[in-house]
């Protein structure tokens, strides 16, 4: 944790995020095991579940009580209009169930619990207290409760995020992934095995990782369970990018779904760089995290012209990849911009994340003589 100014934040952050995860954890096990009625479509019909909900008002709830509500600004996806509906009233007791089983369990993180339990109204509040647009000034948390909604809808991969932004630049991310194997080359082993995440023992899934910019240090910690007796501190250990830079060995994520990034844009490019494994197809900022570990060394992202990429889905993942020793632009080779507001303004056509400059220059270049011939 090198950079002094951020101790404090960062010591916070990470532990509430251990906490989020903990309640993705069970609300995950409940919504597979009961198919009950915990997933609401929005107005842009995506998927919003109660612990999308549930995490915003825990970490909106810990921060204020860390920092003082009046001293922070939060930036984050969900906001109360589905679960102020009165047909929402069941999935709104179901996150204040949520959100108090959480806050309970704060000691085994080291955090303090609330002295009795949260009213509806106050966990209301706190959803809607993370309506801040960011901008480039003064610090900002920035905060996507669960990325990957429907990874974790289909009991797969998602992951909870929350960064920082200090006069537009990120200075810290943390990123929780709960159903990520801890060991090396789980990504990997899972998919070639078409293992199912419930398949794998629990103890050997789900990371918390974090960063601060100019530590040149991302840290993985494992998670801490619900049948597990020890409490915190956690352990951390470094996690570095893959050295390997010949395309030939490198392997390339990008979204499951074809609607959040052109599948055949990016077969074009894997095969104008010389890319010869299949991609890794998996949900979530869990992408950027396999970049962080050395477990694949490319992340591209095409998204349909007219969609505007949203810094909730990608600060935390992009310092943590930085700071790994990876690199991380649009496909121009030009810096994410955090410092506009809500969406990336001005993103060159896609967002490029490798683990190093080579693997980066290369496909930066095939971008360039793919993109004419495409009709993105
Ligand atoms: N049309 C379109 N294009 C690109 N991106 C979009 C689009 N629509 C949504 N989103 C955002 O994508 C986030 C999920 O990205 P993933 O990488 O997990 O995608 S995928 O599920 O693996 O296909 C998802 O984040 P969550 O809502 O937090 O799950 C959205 O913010
Ligand atoms: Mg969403
Ligand atoms: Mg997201
Ligand atoms: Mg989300």
């Amino acid at each position: 944790m090198e950079n002094q100014k951020y101790t404090k934040e960062l010591n916070v952050a990470v532990r509430v995020v251990h906490m989020a995860c903990f309640l993705c954890e069970k609300v995950q096990k409940q919504l597979i095991s009961t198919n009950s009625d915990q997933v609401k479509s929005k107005d842009d019909d995506s998927l919003v579940t109660v612990a999308d909900w549930s995490v915003q008002a825990t970490v909106s709830w810990m921060l204020s009580e860390a920092f003082g509500a009046e001293n922070i600004s939060i930036v984050a996806e969900e906001d109360v209009q589905t679960l102020s509906k009165s047909e929402s009233s069941a999935i709104l007791a179901m996150v204040v169930t949520a959100v108090n089983e959480c806050l309970a369990e704060a000691p085994r993180f080291g955090l303090q619990r609330p002295d009795k339990a949260l009213t509806t109204s106050q966990i209301l509040n706190a959803i809607s207290q993370c309506n801040s647009t960011g901008g480039p000034l003064g610090q900002h948390w920035v905060l996507d409760p669960v990325d990957g909604t429907l990874g974790f809808v289909r009991g797969d991969q998602y992951a909870v995020a929350l960064a920082m932004i200090d006069n537009g630049e990120v200075v810290l991310g943390v990123l929780g992934c709960p159903n990520y194997p801890v060991k090396d080359d789980g990504l990997n082993r899972k998919s070639q095995q078409n293992l199912r995440v419930s398949e794998i023992s629990s103890a050997e899934v789900g990371s918390v990782m974090y960063t601060t910019k100019g530590s040149g240090k991302s840290w993985m910690q494992p998670l801490i369970h619900r049948d597990m007796m020890f409490e915190w501190p956690n352990s951390a250990k470094l996690i570095r990018v893959s050295s390997v830079d010949d395309p030939a060995l490198a392997t390339f994520c990008e979204p499951v779904e074809k609607t959040n990034s052109d599948h055949s844009f990016t077969a074009g490019v894997a095969n104008t760089v010389g890319l010869r494994k299949k991609p890794l197809r998996v949900y979530s900022m869990v992408k950027y995290a396999a970049i962080a570990r050395g477990e694949a060394e490319i992340y591209m992202r095409f998204a349909r012209s007219g969609y505007k990429e949203k810094i909730w889905d990608h600060a935390a993942g992009v310092l943590l990849v930085q700071e790994a020793g990876g690199m991380v632009t649009d496909a121009g080779g030009r810096p994410l911009d955090f410092s506009r507001g809500i969406y990336l303004e001005g993103l060159d056509r896609g967002i490029i994340a490798c683990s190093g400059f080579k693997l980066h220059e290369k496909l930066i270049g095939a971008v360039y003589a793919s993109w004419e011939s495409s009709n993105l």
